[in-house]
């Protein structure tokens, strides 16, 4: 992990209507740093993801990227976009495509990339998220896990700079959480910077770096894992802790 920031976000404040979602939040993920971000339901995490590569307009304040502030709109929006990989709870494959087609899409389509070199590139990167053996299938054929692996490998085609993950276990049956997460914790490994929405405390606790606890759409408090979990500060996280370690 290098001292340099890629994402930051500086007094960043979203409102849906009367809703103050993210209340005044100021972040900054250096490059290969992963971030986890928990809180409680509704505390903002999502649209704090989405806020970062502008899925979600925001209200004000400012996020940048790479030293340059977020794009409204056109080419560089694209960019951003490119560069800033997003896998969601649902992981959205294209059906009447097969898995190969899938992770190829992007950089052949919006990055005008010749097919025969992305080709290559897509199948190392089925084959590093384990499902190699299946790039002619459907996606319909394949289980709930690996469809959420073939949409990370779909992200990793872009070659991001950054990933950005929205629970991207919660819809999977619980047998299939672990094979998602142990992609993940290798991408982690291998210094991809990451910002990580979970309910996951074990990969909290094993793969990043810093635990960021939202609550109310403000950032409460934010440390190492082990200092996190060891010690919360506020009672906000103390209780949030307590009721999701029973369960
Ligand atoms: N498009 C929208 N329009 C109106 N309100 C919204 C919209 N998206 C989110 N919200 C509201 O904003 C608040 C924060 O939502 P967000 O999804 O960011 O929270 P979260 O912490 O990710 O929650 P969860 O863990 O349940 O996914 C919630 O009260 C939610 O209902």
């Amino acid at each position: 992990m290098s001292d340099e920031a890629l994402i930051v976000l500086e007094n960043v404040n979203k409102w849906f209507g009367p809703l103050h979602v993210l209340d005044d939040v100021n972040m900054s993920v250096a490059r290969g740093e992963v971030v986890v971000v928990i809180g409680p339901s509704g505390s903002g995490k999502s649209t704090l993801c989405r806020a970062i590569n502008r899925l979600e307009p925001i209200s004000s304040g400012t996020i940048t990227f790479d030293g340059k502030p977020l794009p409204e709109e056109g080419k560089s929006l694209a960019r951003l976009r490119s560069e800033v990989g997003m896998v969601f709870q649902s992981f959205n494959l294209f059906a009447h495509k097969t898995i190969l087609q899938n992770v190829m899409l992007g950089p052949v389509k919006v990055r005008k990339e010749k097919p025969v070199e992305v080709r290559e590139r897509a199948m190392a990167l089925l084959d590093r998220v384990g499902i190699g053996n299946q790039a002619e299938k459907f996606p319909a054929q394949l289980s709930g896990g690996q469809q959420q692996r073939v949409a990370i490998a779909r992200a990793l085609a872009m070659q991001p700079k950054a990933m950005l993950f929205d629970e991207p276990t919660s819809a999977l049956d619980p047998e299939m959480v672990g094979e998602v997460l142990d992609v993940m914790t290798s991408l982690a490994r291998e210094g991809m910077t990451m910002v990580v929405v979970t309910h996951e405390m074990g990969f909290a606790r094993h793969a990043a770096n810093r635990v960021v606890f939202m609550a109310d759409g403000q950032l409460v408090e934010e440390a190492p894992p082990t200092e996190f979990f060891a010690n919360p500060k506020s009672d906000r996280a103390k209780d949030f802790l307590s009721k999701i370690l029973t369960h």
